[in-house]
């Protein structure tokens, strides 16, 4: 059994790589999301349509860099984004700098999350704070009404990563690419039911500055 970790540990070995080892977050970010495009790639999903369901924090920072890797390689994919673009952290403006300069498409229609083929989830990762509401628990709900391949990146959306509960409303994903270490919430029943196959990623962040030798 890997290791699993919970938010606060994620979130102190995130900060911990960033400032004082020195590798800059838009590393990890990239690092990330090109482990969810090769999952995607690898798992087989049908890619005819796919749709990037992403807010504005660093999840869906995530989410916008796999929008990018995907238009490069032709695939058709456009980005509904939930949250105000002006409120993004700095990562995610960057990732919305870059998407714009590729041309990938933004979209408001929630019907063009429906009738994706695959739809990646980057609403919330291990930032999720409080119960979903608004245009955020319509957005999973759609997503969840489709019959769309849902991937989610870190966390299923509206998943709390500490104890696998459901915060009003959270995405079914039939996979879960999570970084560094799984996380102790997707461990329990409702997380396991929510999160799909859980790929675990290696983005360079490690609890011992160092991956551990694989026993
Ligand atoms: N930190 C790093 O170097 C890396 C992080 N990775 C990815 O980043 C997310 C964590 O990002 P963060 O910005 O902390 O939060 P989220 O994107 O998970 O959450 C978004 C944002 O949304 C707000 N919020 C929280 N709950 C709600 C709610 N119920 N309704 C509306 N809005 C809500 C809150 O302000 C949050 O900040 C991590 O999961 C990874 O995906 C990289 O993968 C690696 C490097
Ligand atoms: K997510």
């Amino acid at each position: 059994m890997s290791k699993a970790i919970t938010i606060a540990q994620a979130q102190r070995y995130d900060a911990h790589t960033i400032n004082d080892i020195g590798i800059p977050s838009m590393v990890l970010m990239e690092r990330a999301a090109l482990a969810t495009f090769n999952n995607l790639l690898n798992d087989d999903y049908d890619l005819t349509r796919v749709v990037v369901v992403a807010a504005t924090g660093n999840n869906g920072g995530d989410g916008i860099a796999v929008a990018r890797l995907l238009k490069i390689r032709g695939i058709n994919v456009s980005i509904y984004l939930l949250g105000n673009p002006d409120k993004a952290s700095e990562q995610t403006q960057q990732q919305l700098k870059i998407a714009r300069y590729y041309q990938i498409p933004f979209t408001t229609e929630l019907n063009d999350v429906i009738n994706a083929t695959t739809i990646i989830d980057a609403i919330f990762g291990v930032g999720l704070s409080r119960e979903v509401t608004g245009d955020f628990a319509a957005a999973i709900n759609a997503i969840n009404a489709t019959d769309a391949s849902t991937v989610a990146i870190d966390v299923p959306s509206g998943i709390n990563a500490d104890t696998g509960a459901t915060l009003g409303v959270a995405v079914v994903a039939d996979s879960t690419t999570t970084m560094a270490y799984n996380k102790i919430g997707l461990l329990t029943v409702n997380g396991k039911h929510h999160a799909g196959t859980v790929h675990i990623a290696d983005i360079g962040v490690y609890a011992q500055d160092h991956v551990e030798s694989i026993k």
